[in-house]
């Protein structure tokens, strides 16, 4: 069994790589969220939001800071429940599952969500031990064969295991910044996730490492479903098919990347794309 490849039905996923080019709306949904409210304290910092994340494609969160587009992928791996005071209403599935069912494991939740953050965060570990360890403490491999079957997997998945063959058991932290990225991308794969959250994951690299995962991320998406927040509206334009603008805590529209860009129905999306807001 491929474990890396993410949990769907690798028959399905084969026959579905001509999906690429598929309409977003043939796809199948991965996560649905319906009228979602997000609360600091008293304060509200989302309202309403209601989306559906397509399979297999790259969905990206835009708009002026402070709208809500963190607070919002926050909220598809539950990551908002470990800030004191925050609380969610409203529903999120994933695959039909209720994300925020009590009875529901938040640590295996997160190992189909993954998430990549800001500022690549590699543990203080080698770059075998980034890799092996989400795989070792869920159950993943049952030898060292298996592991290292992994590892390796994962970081060609990643698009590093050229660089880093001869460096495995060096610390990860000595890699550049955009290499810590993609070991980071590469942990997160290594638990065969279905969805992987990105936070503004190219927003501490400079333009080559920035355009080396842009590519990473077009890859990705054949078989895994990515979701993006990102600061930058040509990065949104190059890597995602889906597009979702926000604007102070409510999502104002969402659609085809190639529409909202060139035909976007509302003017505060248009005053956005143009500059005049943000
Ligand atoms: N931990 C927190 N406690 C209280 N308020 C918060 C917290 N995190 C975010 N907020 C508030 O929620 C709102 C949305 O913030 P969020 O970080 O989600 O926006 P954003 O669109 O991702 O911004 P940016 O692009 O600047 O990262 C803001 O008003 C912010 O001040």
């Amino acid at each position: 069994m491929d474990m890396i490849a993410g949990r769907g039905n690798m028959a399905e996923q084969n026959t579905d790589k001509a999906a690429k080019v598929d309409t977003l709306s043939d796809r199948r949904v991965r996560v649905s969220t319906r009228d979602v409210c997000v609360f600091y304290g008293e304060k509200q910092a989302l309202y309403d939001v209601s989306i559906d994340v397509p399979d297999r494609a790259v969905t990206s969160f835009i708009g002026p800071s402070g709208c809500g587009k963190s607070t919002f992928l926050r909220c598809i791996n539950r990551m908002n429940d470990t800030i004191e005071g925050a609380r969610v209403t409203g529903k999120i599935d994933l695959d039909g599952d209720d994300v925020y069912d009590p009875s529901l494991d938040v640590v295996e939740l997160r190992s189909r969500i993954g998430m990549v953050f800001q500022k690549p965060n590699p543990f203080p570990k080698s770059v075998y031990e980034n890799i092996a360890y989400g795989p070792k403490i869920h159950g993943l491999a049952n030898s060292k064969s298996d592991l290292d079957e992994i590892v390796v997997s994962s970081l060609r998945k990643a698009g590093l295991f050229e660089e880093v063959k001869d460096r495995l058991h060096e610390p990860g932290t000595g890699l550049s910044g955009g290499q810590q990225q993609r070991l980071c991308i590469a942990r997160a794969i290594a638990v065969g996730p279905e969805v992987i959250l990105m936070d503004e994951p190219c927003s501490a690299l400079d333009p080559i490492a920035t355009a080396v995962i842009e590519e990473l991320i077009d890859e990705l998406r054949e078989n895994f479903t990515i979701v993006i927040v990102t600061h930058s509206m040509q990065q949104a334009a190059r890597v995602s098919q889906k597009t979702a603008f926000f604007h102070l805590g409510k999502l104002i529209e969402e659609g085809p990347t190639e529409q909202i860009f060139t035909n976007p129905v509302h003017k505060q999306t248009q005053d956005y794309i143009m500059g005049r807001i943000g």
